[in-house]
């Protein structure tokens, strides 16, 4: 009797999970680009846990983000996020999903580098505004211009987040298919690197 093939489906799930091994994926990128949606469902086809930074700064804080930065200030945020960060990303593999600003700062993405491979999901302005003005819920797009202020933001860390070890143009297309885009970017690093 043959062997039942494979769909193709559960051939990109297999060998993502194969090239990623026991590191961690770290999704980054600005608010808006699907960390968070893309993430979770990153993670389910590849039968790892998933982590949102933000859900647990929340929960280990007991507030939400926008009561911490009110409370505390940015700068606040950025310590704790840095801690929660490190902390996810000490055992492997996860998928880890993280707050935009993550990536941009320094010690995060000293920790990020280490921690696994890293995905900047790339998006246009558009795309992003489209998104995020649907939610109230980014306080530091709680400004007179906000389009403008997500422009700013794009100018001032696109730059960083092209250190990310991949790059997935995130479009408007279903989230599934950005997350087989994710599988597959995967598969072509370890490919192109078979070191790592
Ligand atoms: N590919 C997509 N197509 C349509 N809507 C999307 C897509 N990716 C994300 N979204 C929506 O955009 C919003 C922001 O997504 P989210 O995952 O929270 O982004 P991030 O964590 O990067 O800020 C959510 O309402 C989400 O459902
Ligand atoms: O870009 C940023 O600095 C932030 C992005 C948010 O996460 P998302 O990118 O998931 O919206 C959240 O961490 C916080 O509001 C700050
Ligand atoms: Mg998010």
């Amino acid at each position: 009797m043959s062997e039942p093939l494979l769909t193709v489906a559960d051939s990109l799930k297999d060998r993502a999970r194969a090239a990623l091994g026991s590191r961690n994926l770290i999704l980054v990128g600005l608010m808006g680009a699907g960390k968070s949606s893309v993430g979770r469902i990153v993670a389910s086809q590849l039968g790892i846990p998933f982590i949102d930074s933000d859900h647990e700064i929340e929960r280990v804080s007991r507030m939400t983000i926008a009561e911490l930065f009110a409370a505390y200030g940015e700068d606040e945020f950025r310590a704790l996020e840095t801690r929660v960060i490190k902390r996810l990303l000490k055992s492997g593999p996860r998928v880890v999903s993280t707050g935009g600003g993550a990536f941009v700062n320094e010690r995060t993405r000293r920790h990020i580098k280490r921690g696994g491979l890293s995905v900047w999901l790339k998006a246009d302005l558009d795309v992003l505004w489209e998104r995020v003005n649907k939610r109230d819920t980014r306080p530091l797009l709680k400004t007179e211009n906000p389009k403008q202020t997500l422009e700013n933001l794009m100018n001032a860390r696109y730059p960083i987040y092209a250190q990310a070890d991949l790059t997935v143009l995130s479009r408007d297309v279903r989230k599934e298919i950005m997350a087989d885009e994710v599988l597959t970017a995967v598969i072509e690093a370890q490919k192109e690197s078979p070191a790592s």
